[in-house]
């Protein structure tokens, strides 16, 4: 079985200790969101897990056979278009062009897009459409793991609502393994079958939450009775600074 592990992970910027005894574990057909106030180390732990930073101590075992990434920026690449975006990673792992773009098409639509969007280059693209797009791209690959990085964050709360609904079609298809990083509470329940809490400075983790309902199942009074159970967990009020003063 495909997972990941991480044991007694460490990072600091210079001086500055930033990630400090993180372990834990994710596997295969898992969503583990780990959420925490910003500045507390997410990216950099998540940057850590997917190999586009080096560990300094402690040890990130990986035995996933491909990833792919979502970031809070599409990152998309300005002189292509759409489905010539979407298709990048298949191209690049030497599918036929044709069935490339075939899958692309499909995935677009799958994520909102429409045909009349197919040709449309990004700088025509609105935020939202620009990150169906960026999703379309990482999951058009079928990675076995996919990093998400706040990719819903910048997005209006319909719409984002809207971008879940299709990823949790796809986790519920595809038994997809997620590692997700956010500081919204309400994302993460609707979205994780784990949440590990990172509390900052230096960011450690220090409680976790465990969701068994299947996220198809969950509406929207579920996800708004956990959230309320979970923002009154003293864990989560200390974490967050939500007392008030
Ligand atoms: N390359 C870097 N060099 C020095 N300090 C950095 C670097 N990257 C991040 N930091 C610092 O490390 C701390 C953790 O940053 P990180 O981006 O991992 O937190 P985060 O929880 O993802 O925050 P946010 O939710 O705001 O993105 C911050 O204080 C940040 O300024």
């Amino acid at each position: 079985m495909e997972r990941l592990v991480v044991e007694s992970l460490n990072h600091s910027y210079g001086f500055t200790e930033i990630l400090k005894d993180i372990n834990f574990e994710l596997n295969q057909g898992e969503v583990l969101s780990i959420v925490g106030p910003s500045g507390g180390g997410k990216t950099t732990l998540l940057h850590l897990c997917a190999g586009l930073l080096d560990v300094e101590e402690g040890e990130i075992k990986n035995s996933f056979q491909s990833s792919a990434f979502t970031f809070q920026e599409p990152r998309l690449l300005p002189w292509k278009n759409v489905i010539d975006n979407i298709a990048l990673g298949l191209l690049a792992k030497g599918e036929d062009k044709n069935e490339a773009l075939e899958k692309s098409q499909q995935i677009a639509i799958q994520f909102g897009l429409e045909k009349k969007d197919f040709q449309k280059f990004p700088k025509d693209l609105s935020g939202g459409m620009k990150q169906r797009v960026s999703f379309s791209r990482a999951l058009v690959i079928k990675p076995s793991l996919l990093f998400l990085d706040e990719p819903f964050s910048a997005l209006d709360i319909g719409l984002k609502q809207e971008l879940q609904s299709h990823l949790i079609e796809l986790i519920h298809q595809q038994a997809l393994t997620i590692l997700f990083i956010t500081h919204d509470l309400m994302e993460a329940i609707r979205l994780s079958d784990r949440i590990l809490l990172l509390k900052a400075e230096p960011g450690r983790i220090v409680k976790h939450f465990k969701y068994e309902l299947p996220q198809m199942q969950r509406d929207n009074e579920y996800i708004y009775k956990e959230s309320a159970k979970i923002l009154l967990d003293k864990e989560i009020i200390e974490t967050f600074e939500l007392e008030f003063k």
